[in-house]
């Protein structure tokens, strides 16, 4: 460096002297590098301190000048010696700003700390309870596991549950169409029309709703087009109610069921929440049946278990208790399917055939492939009043209730032989595809499998266990 440049960097860097921090003495001592060092190190102090200060105080900045009226050094505050500060220390406003910033700031880091250790203590908290905590939401866990039985639709065709819809026999859904119910109404009856005129809402296309066949039963819904088998409509509208008085009231109601118990109703009585679901009347037999009701996903759904054809009025099964109320009694199959415990184990005897199941889904499967007209015959016959077969139903039943006294009675041993003489010697557990009589549940089992066919792909040659696995197989082939 030169020597002028060097004394014009010098001259700028006297602007923050250093001879009041050093002796007479210690100042003739330095060199010019030395004491140039010591105003630059001075400088990038202050410089630094300046830096540092300014995002805490940019807020106070009116007050700082301020300050700097009454003292125009405070910069030099904090380089200072501590004796030089005790003589300076007249300058309580920056000394207490700043002693405030640190105060502040320290302040701020203790209440970090102190959240900090509260936080963690929190967490050790957290720590001790967690053992209970998961074991709150492991329930959970297991209802995602192992959802709820309204998760699955039952499938007559493969006769078994599914999650969802039947991969090989979906349901079509059929949607709600934005159609006033009155206007598909203007063809009607003028006695019908007065009272299509009070109807509210929005129905599916092809569907109308006209005074019901059924006789006293008010308005119904009618397919003005063929709805094939499979037919999803829904879900119900309504009013979310819990009270069960008012549900049963209005007699527009469903029952909705979570984790296998009553929790609400759906309640179509008020017309502007609801809608074309609420028009469709109860069945008064099997025959003229084509709906049957469901709950999926906490919601009610209707689906035709056959074809209905065009002009036939939608009837759906309210269930046994309505039902009653109607006037309306309907054998419930379900009290056919009562077992018998022989040995503790559940017995189901058919009643028109006494072939005997181990379990109520072989014997409503047996009842309905095997006997399912005889069934309907007995059934439309009973409601119908025709007494002759009738009579002979009921002293079926007397007879059954005669000899199940009697098996209550009896040791089971005894029993099998003596009171069931048609289940042919020790065969209790009867093969439901072909009526072959097991001495137990196992060996029925064993049986079973015999009935399993292999169903083989013609693209690929693939054996496949059931023309279910067969038709998901070809789907690979399509795509
Ligand atoms: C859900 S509503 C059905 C729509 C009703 N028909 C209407 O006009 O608003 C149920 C009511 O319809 C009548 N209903 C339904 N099915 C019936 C039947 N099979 N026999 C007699 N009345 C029936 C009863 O009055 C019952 O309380």
């Amino acid at each position: 460096m030169e020597q002028s440049d060097f004394r014009k960097f010098e001259e700028d860097a006297r602007s923050g002297d250093i001879e009041q921090y050093f002796t007479k003495t210690q100042m003739a001592s330095l060199s010019d590098y030395e004491k140039l060092r010591y105003r630059n190190m001075k400088k990038n102090y202050e410089m630094m301190v300046k830096m540092a200060q300014k995002p805490t105080f940019m807020q106070r900045s009116k007050k700082k000048r301020r300050v700097k009226h009454t003292d125009d050094s405070d910069s030099d505050e904090e380089w200072r010696p501590s004796s030089e500060k005790a003589k300076k220390s007249t300058n309580p406003p920056v000394f207490k700003l700043l002693k405030k910033t640190r105060k502040a700031k320290s302040e701020k880091i203790e209440q970090t700390c102190a959240e900090e250790k509260s936080r963690k203590k929190d967490e050790e908290n957290k720590e001790v309870h967690r053992y209970p905590q998961r074991q709150l939401p492991r329930t959970n866990y297991m209802y995602l596991e192992v959802p709820d039985d309204d998760e699955f639709i039952y499938c007559e065709d493969c006769e078994r549950e599914y999650e969802g819809d039947c991969p090989v026999h979906p349901c079509i859904h059929i949607y709600d169409s934005k159609i006033e119910i009155n206007c598909e109404q203007q063809k009607c009856s003028t006695k019908a029309q007065l009272k299509v005129r009070k109807v509210y809402g929005n129905i599916t296309r092809g569907l109308s709703v006209r005074e019901s066949r059924i006789p006293n039963a008010g308005l119904g819904v009618f397919a003005d087009q063929t709805f094939q088998q499979r037919s999803r409509f829904g879900p119900y509208e309504g009013e979310v109610t819990t009270d069960p008085d008012k549900a049963h009231s209005t007699g527009y109601a469903w029952q909705i069921h979570t984790d296998g118990t009553n929790s609400h109703y759906i309640d179509a009585n008020n017309k502007i929440k609801s809608n074309w679901m609420r028009y469709v009347n109860c069945a008064r037999n099997e025959d003229e049946q084509n709906l049957i009701a469901y709950q999926y996903k906490g919601q009610i759904f209707y689906r035709s278990f056959k074809d209905i054809v065009q002009g036939t009025e939608l009837l759906v099964w309210y269930g046994q208790d309505y039902g009653k109320d109607l006037g309306i009694d309907r054998m419930d199959i379900k009290s056919l399917l009562k077992p018998r415990y022989i040995n503790g184990e559940a017995i189901y005897g058919c009643p028109l055939c006494k072939i005997c199941f181990n379990s109520d889904r072989f014997m409503s499967n047996h009842l309905k492939y095997r006997h399912s007209t005889k069934l309907e015959w007995m059934l439309n016959h009973e409601l119908r009043g025709d007494n002759s077969k009738f009579h002979h139903t009921i002293s079926h039943r007397k007879e059954e209730n005669v000899r199940e006294k009697l098996i209550s009675s009896k040791e089971p041993d005894t029993l099998l032989k003596e009171e069931l003489p048609h289940l042919s010697g020790d065969s209790l557990y009867c093969c439901n595809k072909c009526s072959k009589g097991c001495s137990s549940g196992q060996d029925l089992e064993i049986h079973m499998k015999c009935h399993t066919k292999t169903f083989t792909c013609k693209l690929c040659s693939q054996q496949c266990k059931s023309d279910i696995q067969l038709d998901l197989h070809a789907n690979t082939h399509k795509r």
